[in-house]
């Protein structure tokens, strides 16, 4: 039995099609993750990230394999594993801070006390510098201050595996280096273990203690692990010049786009000839 904190044995996933086809979408995912360790999943579009991370959620049984976190084999979804979606899920009538609230009170309701539970959601709102918004509803804030609370929210349930499915994909490249600096900082400070799904090489380089990169599906798995040896507290600014830095995006990049290039079928034009069938035509 593997000693990691988080393991992924021989997880094998596939989906009924139509006609009772089989879609095989991930096969032999081997994963050890050590407890404090910052993962990151990468490769194209499909090939099957959401589904990895959305078994370790609990919000799907792998076909064959298993997922086993801090000894136990995962079955369900739980309190010991927070997600956080590209697109926040915030409940819409409840301001900043009841978001937070909900899910504080739900964990902690026996383990600490009304005043520990306001100390711990202003704490943590704090620690994404949402403190000034406390009392505003999420249609009052923008986008990344509503990404800001469901990290704030994630990490004030203190899961045992922080799940990223494409945290700052829905952001703008501005807000996106914010808020991934401050998660660099957080990661610093906390040590949480992450396992975070990217398209962005540079995001995933800047964040991550290893990178984990997927072949393209059907039966897709995990192609190459790299690395990242880099220090941490991790500067933006100071790494673009840096030598290892560049050789682990590089490594990337060749993985994506040499190893596993992937073709996509080219979507027919919208300047179709007369007789082209019109099913065709997008
Ligand atoms: N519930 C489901 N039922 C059937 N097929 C599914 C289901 N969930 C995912 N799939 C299929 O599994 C494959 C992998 O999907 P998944 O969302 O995990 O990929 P991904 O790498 O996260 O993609 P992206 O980067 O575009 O978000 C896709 O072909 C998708 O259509």
């Amino acid at each position: 039995m593997s000693s990691a904190y988080l393991s992924l044995s021989h997880v094998d996933m596939s989906f009924a099609g139509r006609n009772g086809a089989v879609n095989p979408v991930l096969k032999g995912i081997n994963l050890d993750v050590q407890r404090g360790e910052f993962i990151s999943l990468i490769g194209h579009s499909g090939c099957g990230k959401s589904t990895v991370l959305n078994i370790v959620a609990g919000l799907l049984r792998a076909t064959a394999g298993g997922v086993i976190l801090d000894g136990r084999e995962i079955g369900a979804p739980g309190p010991d594993r927070a997600v956080v979606f590209q697109n926040h899920s915030l409940l819409p009538w409840l301001t900043v801070w009841q978001n937070v609230e909900l899910a504080v009170d739900k964990i902690f309701r026996d383990t600490k006390t009304p005043s520990e539970r306001k100390a711990w959601i202003r704490h943590n709102l704090e620690m994404v510098n949402m403190g000034h918004a406390l009392h505003r509803l999420p249609s009052e804030i923008s986008g990344g201050m509503k990404q800001r609370v469901g990290i704030a929210r994630a990490l004030a349930m203190e899961p045992k595996v922080l799940l990223l499915d494409e945290p700052f994909g829905a952001l703008d490249a501005l807000t996106r280096a914010h808020l991934q600096d401050e998660v660099i900082r957080i990661q610093s400070e906390l040590g949480n273990t992450v396992l975070m799904i990217t398209h962005d090489v540079d995001e995933a380089v800047l964040l991550s203690d290893r990178v984990v990169m997927m072949t393209n599906g059907p039966g897709a798995t995990i192609g190459q692990i790299m690395d990242v040896p880099l220090a941490r507290p991790r500067n933006r600014i100071a790494l673009a010049e840096d030598a290892v830095y560049n050789r682990c995006r590089q490594e990337i990049l060749s993985f994506l786009y040499e190893k596993q290039r992937k073709v996509e079928p080219i979507a027919p034009s919208s300047r179709a000839t007369p007789d082209t069938p019109v099913a065709l035509q997008a």
